[in-house]
């Protein structure tokens, strides 16, 4: 490192972003080059990492992620810096980054890991929420505590969780497609899943084989202002109460097939030709005419990347989600600029059974091997793109089942030109494979099912398994020996 002035330094490798994605590519590099200086700029006082990570197979993997303030990693890598100031602005032509506190770090290569907010139906509005961070998750519990009826939008990761987590509340899950459920799973996977809604839960939680998350806020430093800390993961809700005013368990109703079509304040709402005199709280239409009143609206609709201090001045290629654009190498269109995680938006040709979604999995991989390109950059060595975007992969837990999704899962971009196969058996588990001219293209795997190793092989090695037709998921078959 050379020190240019007191607010002006130089470092070789520079990242932003202390979620997985930032703090993975940070230590790969700090492995890498343990005598260069590494710079890890973050917004938040608390860095994400991994711990206990576990190869399960070929593409799937186990880790448990902890939140920790930045300390712990400066002490687990020497040559490690952790600087807690947001950029505020990148001038790419100069290699040069401006920091909230005034500093300026000059970088050789840079890597944006500044992850992503959440995308509200409406901005600005008291009565919607979303939630992305500890803080987000902690005002959603304080306002929950005191609530009697929530609305939640959205149909993908946050909203299974929270309608089957939220209790002593009643929760109106306004969807717009015909199933639940529709970014992870398909309509026959909704219908196994949905009696779970009005089951009893169970009293303890089903073990689950995946990510765990953990946080420390206790020991986290405390700087008075708090920056966009990163997005919480797996299991984030087990370790705070998502608990209502009413004594009631469960009480969910879903409405099909709608979007939110206005919000009315309750001075708004009283002020409305709708008002009745039992009729106070903020309230909400929806598109296919029904009012609701509620105490506030939780808008899990999806996620928007943080990319705004780098844009300005610069030229940057945004993809039509708004993430920075990168390559088989996570270069964006700006020289030396790398991007990892949920900020960015992969811009190569994939694999006939990959596509991004922003999960911590896609997040840690993304940050593992932006560094690793970077590194080969500066070394002048070739890189080819890395065997885990050779297959997509996810395991989670929805409505307390586990979830594994393989490849073309929901036979996305297949067209017509697909067929599936199901199993199900009510309550235990359910399983769909799409097939394409006989090969296994995709899977959609609840409960517990044991059959994520041979199918990910399946897809793998693309067999042709018309032959077998139905067989290939006859309970009797111990598939696995059949394919060994
Ligand atoms: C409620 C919830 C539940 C989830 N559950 C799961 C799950 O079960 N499984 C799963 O795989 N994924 C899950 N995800 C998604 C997963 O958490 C994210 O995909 C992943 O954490 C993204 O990591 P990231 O490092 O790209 O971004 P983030 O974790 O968002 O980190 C971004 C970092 O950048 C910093 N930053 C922001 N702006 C600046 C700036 N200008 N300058 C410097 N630093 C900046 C922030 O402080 C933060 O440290 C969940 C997400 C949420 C919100
Ligand atoms: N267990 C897991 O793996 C979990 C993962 N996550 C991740 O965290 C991130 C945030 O989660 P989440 O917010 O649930 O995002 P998701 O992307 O998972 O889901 C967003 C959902 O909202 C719908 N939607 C978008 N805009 C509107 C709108 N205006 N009105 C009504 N519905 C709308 C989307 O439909 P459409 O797709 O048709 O646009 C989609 O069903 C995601 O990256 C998600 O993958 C979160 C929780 C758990």
């Amino acid at each position: 490192m050379a020190t240019a002035s007191q607010s002006e330094v130089q470092f070789r490798f520079v990242v932003a972003g202390g979620g997985i994605a930032g703090v993975t590519c940070a230590q790969q590099l700090a492995s890498q080059f343990p005598s260069l200086d590494i710079v890890l700029l973050t917004a938040a006082p608390m860095v994400k990492t991994v711990s206990n990570f576990r190869q399960v197979s070929k593409t799937l993997e186990d880790f448990e992620v902890e939140e920790q303030p930045s300390s712990v990693l400066e002490e687990k890598y020497p040559n490690l810096k952790v600087i807690q100031s947001a950029v505020t602005v990148l001038h790419a032509k100069q290699h040069t980054l401006l920091t909230e506190n005034g500093q300026v770090f000059h970088y050789e290569k840079l890597c944006v890991c500044t992850g992503a907010r959440p995308k509200l139906i409406i901005q600005d509005n008291p009565h919607v929420l979303g939630i992305r961070d500890t803080d987000s998750a902690q005002e959603f519990q304080k306002r929950l505590s005191s609530a009697k009826r929530i609305v939640v939008v959205g149909n993908g990761g946050i909203a299974l969780e929270l309608v089957y987590e939220v209790e002593g509340c009643e929760v109106i899950w306004a969807v717009k497609d015909k199933a639940i459920g529709n970014a992870f799973i398909d309509a026959g996977a909704a219908q196994f899943i949905i009696p779970s809604l009005e089951a009893e839960k169970p009293k303890k939680a089903l073990p689950c084989k995946r990510t765990r998350y953990t946080t420390d806020k206790d020991t986290a430093p405390n700087t008075g202002s708090e920056g966009p800390g990163s997005a919480l993961g797996p299991d984030w809700h087990e370790s705070i109460s998502l608990r209502g005013a009413e004594q009631v368990s469960h009480r969910v109703h879903v409405e099909y097939e709608c979007e939110i079509e206005k919000v009315y304040s309750q001075q708004e709402f009283m002020q409305s030709p709708l008002y009745t005199v039992e009729k106070v709280a903020p309230h909400l239409i929806l598109s296919n005419g029904k009012t609701y009143g509620c105490d506030f609206i939780v808008s899990a609709t999806g996620v928007v990347p943080n990319t705004e201090p780098f844009l300005h001045g610069n030229n940057f290629d945004l993809a039509e989600d708004h993430g920075l654009k990168v390559d088989e190498h996570m270069q964006t269109s700006e020289p030396d600029v790398y991007a990892a995680g949920d900020v960015c938006t992969a811009g190569w040709e994939p694999s006939a059974f990959w596509q991004q979604m922003r999960l911590w999995t896609q997040a840690r991989q993304m940050g593992w091997y932006a560094a690793r390109s970077m590194a080969a950059d500066i070394l002048g060595e070739a890189i080819e793109l890395d065997f885990c975007f050779e297959l997509f992969s996810h395991i989670t837990k929805f409505f307390n089942y586990k979830v594994v999704l393989l490849g073309k899962f929901n036979a996305q971009g297949l067209g017509q030109d697909h067929e599936l196969l199901v199993r199900c058996t009510k309550g235990l588990e359910y399983v769909k494979v799409v097939l394409r001219g006989g090969r296994m293209m995709g899977a959609i795997l609840i409960g517990e099912t044991d059959l994520e190793e041979t199918f990910e092989n399946l897809i793998l090695n693309q067999m042709d398994l018309s032959p077998y037709g139905q067989e290939l998921l006859n309970p009797n078959i111990d598939i696995e020996d059949y394919f060994d």
